[in-house]
């Protein structure tokens, strides 16, 4: 099945094909996103690598290549450094380059939390065309709330503009946060944050789950119209519970996919593989329930 999708009028004639071309690819033809995040080693420096629980595959940054190579996902986001040094060997993994991101060395409690850009659209245009790498778009994270939200913002708008202009597709990670938030997880704050993303034009808007059953979620949907709406994985979770509640935020709420990192990296290849394989299945082939369990069972 191919969804229909709207192409936003930043996208010029051109590029019509490309961008379509691109979210056709990231959504799998469906329309939702299966996003496989691994930009967590900037985010969380080495904290999700390592551990009683993590399986020793993840401290290896090849690990991640291994599994986006291997399973079905629609999208792998990581930063540029790490695609340009591994994607050579990986080069039918769909990449989205997330252009900025910062460590956790610095908490709220110390100051608001702002995280630039580190390339321009520019660079990342002339790396997919010097390189042949399948790139089909780019991320960032804002932090709406933040006495520094305005500098992200206003980066944020213009590489979507950018994104757009070069047929790629922009997904931003929304996430409140500052002295001035006191609830991250509050529903309503995060539709209105899903509703932000919309007007900076990006295709998808990647939130955390709200607090509360999965159907508050409904709310953030409205809010983002047009502009798709994915949920972040959280902690690491039994794979059974992580899919049940993903079938629910699609199903109760009407997400259009997830937007998963430590859930799968921390799990073997072997295992990484079939939960992102039953992840797909939900998102991309309206699988049931049922139907994914048995995929990350191997069945
Ligand atoms: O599925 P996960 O592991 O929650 O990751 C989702 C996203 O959350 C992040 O880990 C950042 O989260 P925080 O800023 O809340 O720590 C991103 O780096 C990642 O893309």
């Amino acid at each position: 099945m191919t969804a229909r999708f709207h192409v936003p009028a930043d996208v010029p004639d051109g590029e019509r094909l490309t961008y379509l071309t691109n979210i056709d690819r990231a959504t799998q033809g469906s329309g939702r996103l299966m996003l496989m995040a691994g930009d967590q080693k900037v985010e969380h420096l080495n904290n999700d690598f390592i551990g009683d629980d993590v399986a020793e595959d993840d401290g290896d940054p090849e690990h991640l290549f291994r599994i986006a190579s291997q399973a079905r996902i629609g999208l792998f986001a990581t930063q540029l450094g790490l695609i340009a040094r591994y994607g050579p060997d990986y080069a039918t993994i769909p990449y989205l380059v997330k252009l900025n991101a910062k460590t956790n060395l610095i908490p709220t409690a110390a100051g608001d939390p702002l995280s630039r850009q580190w390339h321009e659209v520019s660079q990342i245009v002339r790396l997919r065309d010097s390189s042949g790498l399948n790139i089909l778009g780019v991320g960032y994270t804002i932090y709406p709330g933040s006495q520094h939200e305005s500098v992200m913002l206003a980066e944020a708008a213009r590489i979507i503009f950018e994104a757009h202009q070069h047929g790629m597709l922009a997904v931003i990670w929304a996430y409140p946060r500052g002295q001035q938030i006191t609830d991250e997880h509050d529903p309503h704050l995060i539709a209105g944050v899903a509703g932000l993303v919309a007007c900076l034009g990006a295709d998808f808007a990647k939130v955390n789950a709200p607090r509360g059953e999965a159907g508050v979620l409904r709310e953030a949907v409205r809010a983002a119209g047009r502009t798709g709406v994915v949920c972040a994985g959280g902690g690491e979770t039994t794979a059974e519970g992580f899919l049940e509640r993903l079938h629910t935020q699609i199903h109760a709420a009407g997400i259009a996919g997830s937007a998963t990192g430590r859930n799968i990296h921390q799990r073997s290849l072997d295992e990484a593989i079939r939960l992102c394989n039953a992840i797909s299945a939900l998102s991309v082939e309206d699988a049931t329930l049922e139907q994914a369990l048995q995929i990350y069972r191997g069945h």
